[in-house]
C-alpha cells in the first residue's frame, strides 16, 4: 500500500484502488493462546461455549487430546494447528481437553509449545466431580451393553477410600496442579469456580475476560436460565443454545456413609489445593 501511495504522489494520478479484501482474507489456523486444561466433569464444555460468545475468541469445537495422548503428540505442532478453527489477527484461539490436567507429560509439552500460554482450570467439589465421572463411565458402559460395578464397590475397600480408583485420583487436584505449577507461574493459571458458573455464569466469564486481557464483550443477556434443562443456556445473535443431555445427568447414588468417608478423605487434599491457589471453596 505504501508503494501505491508513493506512486500516486509521484505521478499525481491516483492508481486504481485494490479490490477490498474478503472478510476472512487473513483468517488462518493459529495455535491456541489459552487452553482449558480441566477438570474433567468440571464444566469445561460450558466454559468453552460461553467463552466462544466473545467476538475476539475462536474455539476448537472438539477436544483435541494433543498433549495427553502420545499418538497425537507425535504428529507434531503442524497437526495440532490443523485442528484449530480459522481466526483473524488479534483473535484468541482456545481449545479444551480436560484430560490435560491429569496427564503427567502435558505441562512440559504445553510449555515447550508456548511458555506464555494461559491456562484455564475450572474446578468443582471433587466429591461431586467423582460421582459425575463415575456416572459418565457407567452411562458409556451401559450404552455398549457392558456391566459396571456400583460406585461404592469401586470407591471403598474394607470401608476405606480406594486410592487406586482412577476417578478418585482425578479428584486429587493438588497433585495435578503441582505439576502445572512446576512449569508455569501461578499468574498464568486462572481458576474458575464451576459451581459459581452453574449458579450465575456472567461474573465468572467477566473474570475470564479480564484474565485473558479481552475487552469485556460477554453480557448478562447472553445467558438465560432454562428451567427445563435446569441450567443456564446461551443466547447470541438470536440463536439459543443449551448443552447436550450428557451435561447435567442425574448422578448415580452414593450412600450418606460412603459420601462422609469420601469427604473426610478429601479434606487434606482440598486444603492443599486451596493453599496452592490462594482461595477456598465450600466443598464437602
Ligand atoms: N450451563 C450449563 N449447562 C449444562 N451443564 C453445565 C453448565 N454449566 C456447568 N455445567 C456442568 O458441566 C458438567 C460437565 O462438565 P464437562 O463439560 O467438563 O464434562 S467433560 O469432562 O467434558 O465430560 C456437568 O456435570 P454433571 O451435572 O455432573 O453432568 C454440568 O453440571
Amino acid at each position: 500500500q505504501l508503494h501505491v501511495c508513493l506512486r500516486e504522489l509521484r505521478s499525481g494520478t491516483p492508481s486504481p484502488r485494490p479490490a477490498p479484501a474478503p472478510a476472512n482474507a487473513s483468517a488462518t489456523q493459529r495455535l491456541p493462546g489459552a487452553i482449558i486444561i480441566g477438570v474433567r466433569k468440571g464444566g469445561t464444555r460450558a466454559l468453552l461455549e460461553m467463552l466462544s460468545l466473545h467476538p475476539d475468541v475462536e474455539v476448537a469445537k472438539a477436544e483435541v487430546h494433543f498433549f495427553n495422548l502420545d499418538d497425537n503428540y507425535r504428529r507434531g505442532l503442524g497437526w495440532y494447528r490443523a485442528q484449530m478453527p480459522l481466526s483473524r489477527p488479534g483473535q484468541l484461539t482456545v481449545e479444551k481437553t480436560p484430560g490435560y490436567f491429569t496427564a503427567p507429560l502435558a505441562p512440559g509439552r504445553v510449555r515447550a509449545m508456548d511458555p506464555g500460554a494461559r491456562l484455564l482450570l475450572i474446578v468443582r467439589d471433587p466429591a461431586e466431580r467423582l460421582v459425575s465421572d463415575y456416572t459418565q463411565v457407567l452411562h458409556n458402559r451401559r450404552q455398549r451393553g457392558k456391566p459396571y460395578p456400583p460406585l461404592e464397590e469401586l470407591l471403598l475397600r474394607q470401608g476405606r477410600v480406594n486410592t487406586a480408583y482412577k476417578a478418585l485420583q482425578r479428584s486429587l487436584y493438588h497433585q495435578h496442579l503441582g505439576r502445572w505449577l512446576a512449569r508455569f507461574p501461578r499468574a498464568q493459571v486462572h481458576v474458575v469456580d464451576g459451581e459459581a458458573l452453574i449458579r450465575d455464569p456472567f461474573p465468572e466469564l467477566r473474570r475470564v475476560e479480564r484474565f485473558l486481557e479481552l475487552p469485556p464483550r460477554i453480557a448478562p443477556d447472553n445467558f438465560y436460565f432454562n428451567a427445563t434443562k435446569g441450567f443456564y443456556c446461551l443466547l447470541s445473535a438470536g440463536h439459543d443454545k443449551c448443552l447436550d443431555e450428557s451435561k447435567g445427568r442425574p448422578h448415580a447414588p452414593l450412600s450418606a456413609q460412603a459420601l462422609r468417608t469420601l469427604c473426610l478423605f478429601l479434606r487434606e487434599p482440598n486444603r492443599r489445593f486451596f493453599s496452592m491457589v490462594g482461595r477456598t471453596f465450600a466443598w464437602c
